[in-house]
């Protein structure tokens, strides 16, 4: 079943959420206006037509947002999320559902319907999502706190503290420090591996690819980020099943960090990613300005090192 949703985004960034009416399928949760696309119909023409039916307004711009396939217990679904960043009239509930707007950072994803969380990270994420060198040594310690808070002065939103040469303490204590600053500017810090450091700091956690095969639930509280490294279809179904935000899929080219990996390239990265239920960021080769291209991939953003800090 293909189903088209639309996130309409007001001028203040609010976010539409529509509750399902009593009597259909999940019943009292909330969704992003659309419906299944009829016979014969792109999903432009049901989208526009869904919200002329629900909302009484004409789409007049639309943009892919995410592509998100699920399984409920009886049916499958293909949820098709598009941006509607312009349309003509005011919304109103024609179908007797409840409205109301939100900002992405307000809505509570346990109120959603369970296939629309991804859809809500995909609002909320960033395009870009730098990670520390993994050669940095622990003597750089001020430079690195002085290039992630320079970073989050510049705009970036998500940042990963990867430094595996450092003792964990010192790792907790960067982040410790640098956490009233992301909190002003709104930007998040994940621990790279560390769950029980990001469980103390209330910050977000990336997964590396050894920890994701033995965990079977998600190790934080929905607040705090999860990410995973994924390298293949079954990395991403495992991160999926875990009620991970969101996944880098690496190498997507050739890369310094991982000299010896094959990289995927657009085409196989854009398969994966859009057979996966999470949004996803390309990683392995990529720069700050492959963005748009790593977006008409099917990706969230573009994820790396090089080139991602002011100093770089
Ligand atoms: N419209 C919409 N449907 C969603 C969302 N999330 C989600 O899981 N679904 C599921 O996708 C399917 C779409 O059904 P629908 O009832 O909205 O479709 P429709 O407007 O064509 O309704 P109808 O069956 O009354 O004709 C349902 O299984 C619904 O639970 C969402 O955000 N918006």
């Amino acid at each position: 079943m293909h189903v088209v949703a639309a996130a309409l985004i007001d001028a203040d960034g609010r976010l539409l959420l529509a509750q399902r009416p009593p009597g259909k399928h999940l019943a009292g949760a909330w969704e992003f206006p659309g419906g299944k696309l009829e016979a014969g119909e792109t999903p432009l023409a049901a989208l526009a037509r869904e919200l002329d039916e629900e909302l009484g307004v004409a789409v007049e711009q639309a943009t892919p947002l995410i592509r998100i396939p699920w399984r409920y217990n009886h049916h499958e679904l293909l949820l098709d999320a598009w941006c509607v960043t312009r349309w003509r009239g005011e919304p109103r509930s024609l179908e007797g559902q409840a409205l109301r707007w939100q900002l992405p950072i307000d809505v509570d994803q346990a109120l959603l319907a369970p296939a629309d969380r991804p859809l809500l990270q995909a609002l909320r994420l960033p395009k870009s999502y730098p990670i520390t060198p993994a050669d940095a040594p622990l003597v750089q310690r001020d430079h690195w706190r002085e290039q992630l808070a320079a970073a989050i002065v510049h705009g970036e939103r998500l940042l990963q503290l990867r430094l595996p040469l450092w003792p964990r303490d010192a790792v907790r204590e960067l982040a410790a420090d640098l956490l009233p600053l992301a909190e002003r500017y709104g930007a998040q810090l994940l621990l790279n591996e560390d769950i029980d450091g990001a469980r103390a700091l209330g910050v977000g956690v990336h997964l590396k690819k050894a920890q994701l095969v033995t965990l079977a639930e998600r190790p934080l509280p929905w607040r705090q980020l999860i990410a995973a490294s994924c390298h293949d279809a079954e990395e991403l179904a495992h991160a999926v099943a875990l009620g991970a935000d969101f996944a880098t899929l690496s190498p997507v080219a050739t890369t310094a960090s991982h000299p010896g990996a094959t990289p995927l390239g657009w085409p196989a990265f854009h398969a994966l990613a859009e057979a996966a239920a999470l949004p996803v960021y390309a990683l392995g080769g990529m720069g700050p300005s492959m963005s748009r291209e790593a977006c008409a991939a099917g990706a969230q953003g573009v994820a790396g090192i090089g080139g991602f800090w002011p100093d770089s």
